[in-house]
């Protein structure tokens, strides 16, 4: 193939490639109106039946013009994420229009490349307002930036699928008076970062945070006989690597941040646990409203008095009144030996009528008791009944 016709290919894609863009955006148009339209109306921003017959009907469209399935499926989940995500974001402003900020001072752990960055840079992208970046050393200065009112928002990592819950984290919530505003995945996938031309059986030292350390453990006790370093985070191990000249270190971070460090990625996939992902909470001084269309999660803390069977009594409570607890997790209270703080995450608007029985029921039956904030759940399943379901009968025909 000449060079001249490659280039005129090429020229039609980015073309027919910006038409997809300008589709994409009128559609994201439309959603918009219909988001308008639900909070007239008050009806949820999530309708699953809805997204069974668009992913049914684009299938077999697709079909027919000879493209895959399981890209229609994939392709159309991306876009409906978007939507939804969208649409919850725009109901959360017109709630709270007072918290609309012309510019977010964001805290997070690291500097700029790690993953609290990239989770921060993820979270304020759908949000009004230009993002100023706070990076911090700890978990404790990310609280006191807030608390002191030197920055809006904090960015906190609150449990990994491979290493577990952040134990300093919950630690801190137990002490602080700020809210839980929002929570989000993100992919955390680590690579090993090194200079130009290093080879894997070169290095003998690698930077890295103890977190990831934990989630990395396997691939790094297949390295041998290497010194593990550790940094106060991703980024702090990249700028490590990146200013030293010895050609025989490592960094393990994000391969998207590494480039920022002059770092390139010679092995990715590290963790433990192929799919390795992180919570995050966002967390500020004003509790927020989620209006009542969007999915919410309430989080609570507290501490049940010293009689056999307490904690049970006090989840019976949540079972009694439908609702469906998410994640619990227990921390020792500092200074009261073999006392235990309890947090619970829980699906429900902290508005809903169960929930506020609920939790009137327990003030009355523990020692402490405290809501940490509701927030709009940001996870969104996609719908897979539709696509298995369009999948078995183009399979049929
Ligand atoms: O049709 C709707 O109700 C929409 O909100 C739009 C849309 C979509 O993007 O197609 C998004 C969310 C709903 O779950 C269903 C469909």
């Amino acid at each position: 193939m000449s060079k001249e016709v490659l280039n005129e290919l090429r020229e039609k894609i980015t073309a027919t490639d910006s038409q997809l863009l300008s589709l994409i955006a009128k559609r994201q148009t439309l959603t918009a109106k219909v988001a308008e339209t639900k909070v007239k109306h008050q009806i949820s921003v999530r309708d699953k039946s809805r997204e069974e017959q668009l992913l049914l009907r684009l299938i077999k469209q697709g079909q027919e013009c000879g493209l895959d399935p399981h890209f229609i499926t994939k392709l159309f989940q991306v876009i409906i994420e978007d939507s939804v995500l969208q649409q919850q974001s725009l109901l959360h402003e017109w709630a709270n229009p007072d918290s609309r900020l012309q510019i977010n001072r964001v805290a997070f752990l690291g500097k700029k490349g790690s993953y609290s960055y990239l989770a921060t840079q993820k979270y304020f992208s759908r949000r009004p307002g230009d993002l100023v970046e706070i990076g911090c050393n700890s978990f404790a200065q990310i609280i006191d930036k807030v608390e002191k009112n030197e920055a809006d928002f904090a960015v906190l990592p609150i449990e990994n699928t491979s290493s577990g819950s952040i134990n300093e984290v919950f630690d801190q919530l137990q002490h602080t008076r700020l809210n839980i505003v929002g929570e989000l995945t993100h992919p955390i996938e680590h690579s090993l970062l090194v200079h130009e031309g290093v080879r894997l059986e070169d290095i003998k030292t690698v930077y890295t945070h103890p977190q990831v350390f934990a989630q990395c453990s396997h691939f790094l006790a297949g390295l041998g006989n290497i010194e593990v370093k550790t940094c106060d985070s991703t980024a702090d191990a990249m700028v490590k690597v990146g200013e030293l000249s010895a050609p025989n270190a490592a960094a393990i971070g994000s391969a998207e941040s590494g480039h920022l460090y002059g770092l390139k990625a010679i092995k990715s996939d590290l963790a433990n646990q192929k799919e390795n992902h992180s919570r995050f909470i966002v967390v500020a001084s004003q509790s927020i409203k989620v209006p009542l269309q969007v999915p919410a999660k309430t989080t609570v803390i507290m501490s049940t008095v010293q009689s056999p069977g307490a904690l049970c009594d006090a989840l019976t409570v949540l079972k009694n009144n439908n609702i469906n607890m998410t994640k619990l997790e227990s921390r020792p209270i500092n200074g009261n030996p073999w006392e235990e703080m309890f947090y619970v995450d829980m699906l429900g608007n902290i508005e809903d009528g169960p929930m506020q029985l609920a939790f009137e029921t327990l003030r009355g039956m523990t020692r402490y008791f405290k809501v940490l904030g509701c927030y709009p759940v940001e996870e969104i399943s996609p719908t897979r009944i539709a696509a298995s379901q369009a999948l078995t009968e183009a399979q049929k025909e």
